[in-house]
């Protein structure tokens, strides 16, 4: 059993200086061991972040009020001041301008009820939706329980987009070593970013909007998923939104109304415009990505609210705050699934405070804690492949061989660099100048209203099947990963130090811009496994990148294209554009330039474009891998539904977050229908 730790005497905290590639037990999250008053362990690591700094000590029990408790693990790689310098200097700077942001802490715990009609468990971009929704409902009692705490004011700031990972907003999640990519990588490993906040990772991201392509939902329903197809999808698209942009306006494809704010990128470096010109030399359009057809390029659309980011925070749980009948309680981690003798979910127990506690429902549970975590908790129940789980000691209450299974990611390349004319691209100048962040603060505009670097996306046509349904997006970002000298963003992408000094050594801090191709549709599958049976122990997360050899030949033929791009005219004559045509450490046994050299060049540097999906595939019960139904219920259990990014069959071709919000919307009414509650019309 867990303890509250109580310390025998007052002990302070002292910064260290945590030496590179060390690695620390995240701060908010229990490492998985338990600590019993009174016990000594000397190795016991504690960790504790405060302002965006890592306290460390070592010590026999730990302190009143830790939150960071437990073995120095693989998880969190946290290098000192590196990432958390230009933290504290986020939040300082929006702890003094952003006076007017109210703070909420999302904590009704003093009002908790006997038993609730729903228990929605993870308040991210599905989660969020799902229970704002669910609460419309005057007479259903629902409550939202988050893992993490509310968001911190620099959530708010659009350039501030890459702070919030490896923070304690982020679960700080790493994949297992590789065995075919990521070798440039630490360990053969990567980062993993998701959010552990309020909000869940709408308020960690880059808040690009993009919804795929048609076809990704038409394949979902001919799949045997009835009820997903584009048609149908599109009104929840379109009912979630509230679309400010200039594209298509007023046409079947926005909705005007919703909660979530979509806007064009009002600040764009002067890169922007030679990115669209140079899609225009390659014979493509320049395209409204949501519109009719993706094809083409595309500044990015963003889920920007005036300046601020619109995470799901501001645009479905703080308009629900006005129900009385929805109870959202923050930091409190769901540890387990409570199920009935007939398989039923009737509630959940989790973890508040430092006491277990247990939330009981007479309707339904809806699992909303994403990719990694939905099928975690799952296994941790006793749902899952049962081979697996007895491995770790969880009696079966449901063999359900695809929890887990079928990770799909959007691999991608952050490396591919070209130089530019100074002026031309993102700099720390623009990004950091007094100047602009005092407008900012004033104005809500200028590089700061804008996630950084982040310009435009591309879509090529695809040369095997459909060719207007692409294997390939293009992100478009004007800065390098040596924009900061290797001081931040290295640590944020995660490159081996050796790597990244010899490959980006002579480009430090020059002007320019990085395009990567992704895969938008990939074979290769991964897992989500479980660690033990310890619900706080990281599960092992394998994307298992680059495993089928067609992905390979793709990544390829996007390299050409964005090689391609670089060498217009437009992005030469203009900006001066230069590729940086170094050969790449660890590829310098391959002809430079040949597809044998690219391939090698991807197995070095592909790595995730942060979209876990498809761990509990929705599908129909033909399917052996299934775990949901085409109304999200859990296959054999009932009261039981998962409702985020893990039920997509397929991944599809764009970004996550405007397509899980999609799904909590869509799932909320379903719910509803089933429960014989109208449901509103939608055009
Ligand atoms: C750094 C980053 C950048 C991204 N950029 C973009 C972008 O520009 N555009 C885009 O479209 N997508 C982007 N994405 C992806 C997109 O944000 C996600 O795919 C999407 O938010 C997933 O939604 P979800 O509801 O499935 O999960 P999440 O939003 O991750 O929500 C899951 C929630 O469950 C909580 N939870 C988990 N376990 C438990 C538990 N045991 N108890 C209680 N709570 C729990 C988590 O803390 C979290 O709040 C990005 C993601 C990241 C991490």
């Amino acid at each position: 059993m867990a303890v509250v730790c109580k310390a025998s005497k007052k002990e302070e905290y002292t910064p260290v200086k945590i030496k590179q590639e060390e690695t620390v037990c995240p701060a908010q999250a229990c490492g998985g061991v338990l600590v019993r008053l009174g016990e000594v362990k000397p190795l016991l690591t504690i960790a504790r972040r405060v302002g965006g700094v890592d306290f460390r000590r070592k010590a026999a029990c730990c302190r009143e009020g830790d939150v960071g408790v437990g073995r120095v693990e693989e998880g969190t790689m946290t290098h000192f001041p590196a990432l958390a310098l230009p933290q504290i200097v986020s939040r300082l700077l929006a702890l003094s301008f952003l006076s007017g942001v109210g703070h909420y802490d999302f904590d009704d715990s003093h009002k908790l009820l006997p038993q609730y009609d729903f228990i929605v468990v993870g308040s991210g971009s599905a989660g969020s939706a799902v229970a704002a929704r669910l609460a419309e409902v005057p007479e259903w009692r629902v409550l939202l329980l988050e893992s993490g705490g509310p968001p911190p004011p620099e959530a708010r700031v659009p350039g501030f987009n890459s702070i919030l990972m490896q923070s304690e907003y982020d679960w700080n999640h790493r994949t297992v070593p590789q065995k075919y990519g990521l070798r440039n990588y630490k360990d053969n490993a990567c980062p993993f970013p998701m959010g552990r906040v309020v909000g869940g990772s709408s308020v960690i991201n880059w808040m690009m909007y993009v919804r795929g392509n048609r076809r990704d939902y038409d394949q979902w329903n001919d799949l045997g998923n009835p009820g997903w197809d584009y048609n149908t999808v599109l009104k929840y698209f379109k009912k979630a939104e509230d679309y400010r942009g200039t594209r298509n306006v007023g046409t079947e494809y926005h909705g005007r109304g919703g909660p979530l704010v979509v806007d064009d990128k009002r600040w764009r470096t002067p890169l922007s415009r030679g990115f669209l010109k140079a899609g225009l030399e390659l014979g493509y359009n320049i395209v409204d990505p949501n519109g009719p057809e993706q094809i083409g390029f595309s500044a990015a659309d963003l889920t920007v609210r005036n300046g601020e980011r619109g995470s799901v925070v501001e645009s479905y749980l703080r308009p629900a705050l006005a129900y009385s009948n929805l109870h959202i309680v923050s930091n409190a981690h769901v540890t387990q699934i409570l199920m009935d003798d007939h398989k039923r979910a009737v509630g959940v127990r989790y973890e508040h405070r430092g006491k277990v506690r247990t939330a009981l429902t007479k309707r339904e549970v809806v699992l909303s804690a994403g990719a990694v975590g939905s099928p975690q908790l799952l296994m941790v129940s006793g749902i899952g492949p049962a081979e697996h789980l007895r491995q770790h000691g969880i009696p079966v209450v449901l063999d359900l061989p695809g929890v887990g299974h079928n990770l799909q990611d959007h691999p991608s390349i952050f490396g591919l660099t070209w130089l530019t004319k100074r002026g031309s691209s993102n700099n720390l100048n623009r990004w950091l100048n007094p100047r602009n962040i005092k407008n900012y603060f004033k104005t809500r505009e200028g590089p700061l209203s804008v996630p950084m670097a982040l310009e435009g996306n591309a879509w090529s046509l695809a040369e095997e099947g459909d060719p207007h349904w692409p294997d390939l997006q293009f992100l478009f970002m004007a800065s390098t990963p040596a924009l900061d000298g290797g001081v931040y963003f290295n640590d944020i992408i995660g490159f081996r130090r050796d790597f990244f000094k010899q490959y980006y050594g002579s480009i430090l801090g020059h002007e320019g811009y990085n395009i990567g191709p992704m895969l938008t549709r990939p074979k290769s599958r991964g897992t989500v496994r479980l660690r033990s049976r310890n619900p706080h122990d990281r599960p092992l997360i394998d994307p298992n990148f680059l495993s089928h050899p067609d992905d390979i030949n793709t990544f390829v033929r996007g390299i050409k294209f964005v090689l391609a791009i670089g060498n217009t005219t437009a992005m030469r004559h203009e900006f001066g554009s230069r590729f940086h045509d170094q050969v790449l450490p660890g590829c310098e046994k391959e002809l430079y330039g040949s597809d044998d050299y690219w391939a090698c060049y991807t197995r070095h540097m592909a790595q995730t474009t942060f979209h876990p999906s498809s761990t509990c595939k929705m599908a129909p019960s033909s399917d052996p891998y299934g775990v949901v139904d085409h109304r999200l219920r859990v296959r054999g259990a009932s009261g039981l539904r998962v409702v985020d990014a893990s039920i997509m069959p397929v991944i599809v071709s764009g970004n996550l977050n405007a397509p899980s919000i999609m799904i909590g919307e869509r799932a909320a009414d379903l719910i509803k229908e089933d429960w014989n509650i109208p449901i509103e019309p939608l055009g």
